[in-house]
């Protein structure tokens, strides 16, 4: 797949060597791919890696882009929007933004107005283009813009339109950050393993295999989880002990939780940085 499109990346870090490292996979021109990186050993690396192009300023690296890709801190995209306004109001390009919280009416003001802005929120896996985006556009992004940023989206995975800005802090708290969950699940699985007196390499082997098999199954054997969970649960069995104690433990209440706080900080962000 290639892009007859040039797309700027500002702020090249753990998100944007996910994302160039799944558009590059999938066969995109990496001299169509831009990022601005002020951190000299970050940008080298990603230069060097991707056969991209790094710069030092997002100035430098947005100049004659068609797509602007935000992927700083929330923290900074004010003081990185507001730098780059007059640039964005001579150039009018497709703004597309990945930081959590930070709303498209806080990104388009921040940038001067009368932009179109798609917020996306992808995870860490589209480095191999198994990653989820959810995606929103704003009411100044024509079909076209749509398009290109599905299409830069997709190529990492796949991707969802959301129709209400307001959910997207929902899609960070499942999806954006999603990832984080599994493999924190992965690191209690293999350490209690270890309790139970497995070596350690044996305890890693089995709970990563374990965790990619259940995973392939949940995607590609069209059964619901829960179907596929009853299916390993002999009555009376060993699963079943174990998810009673989970049961007992209140994982569910405990997961939900724990969403629900990733949720509320992506509305912290928005708030903090209005
Ligand atoms: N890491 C993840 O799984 C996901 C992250 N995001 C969002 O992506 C954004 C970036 O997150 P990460 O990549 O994890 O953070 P990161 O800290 O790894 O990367 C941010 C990069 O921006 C650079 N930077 C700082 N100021 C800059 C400027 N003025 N111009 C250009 N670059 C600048 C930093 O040097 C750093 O390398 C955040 O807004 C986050 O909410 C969204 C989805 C998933
Ligand atoms: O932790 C964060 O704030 C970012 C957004 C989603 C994943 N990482």
């Amino acid at each position: 797949m290639t892009f007859a499109t040039t797309i700027a990346f500002i702020g090249g870090g753990n998100m944007v060597r996910s994302l160039v490292g799944g558009l590059v996979a999938q066969g995109c021109d990496p001299a169509t791919i831009r990022v601005a990186e002020p951190i000299d050993p970050v940008r080298e690396s990603l230069a060097g890696d991707f056969g991209i192009k790094a710069y030092p300023t997002a100035a430098e690296a947005v100049e004659g882009a068609h797509v602007w890709m935000f992927a700083v801190k929330p923290q900074v995209m004010r003081t990185v929007c507001e730098t780059l306004a007059p640039l964005a109001q001579a150039e009018k390009p497709l703004v597309v933004s990945v930081a959590a919280g930070i709303s498209g009416v806080q990104i388009e003001h921040w940038l001067g107005g009368g932009l179109g802005v798609v917020r996306a929120m992808p995870n860490t896996p589209a480095l191999l283009g198994a990653g989820a985006t959810g995606l929103f556009a704003n009411a100044n992004v024509d079909a076209n813009g749509r398009a290109v940023a599905e299409q830069l989206l997709a190529s990492t995975g796949p991707t969802t339109w959301i129709g209400d800005e307001m959910q997207m802090d929902a899609v960070t708290a499942l999806s954006g950050s999603g990832p984080a969950y599994v493999f924190l699940l992965a690191e209690a699985m293999i350490a209690a393993g270890e309790a139970e007196g497995l070596p350690p390499d044996a305890a890693r082997a089995l709970a990563l295999q374990t965790v990619l098999g259940a995973a392939r199954m949940l995607t590609e054997s069209g059964e619901a989880p829960d179907e596929l969970r009853k299916r390993v649960t002999s009555p009376n069995g060993t699963t079943q002990a174990a998810l009673e104690s989970f049961e007992r433990d209140g994982f569910r209440a405990i997961v939900a939780r724990a969403i629900h706080a990733a949720r509320e900080r992506g509305r912290e962000l928005s708030a903090m940085n209005d």
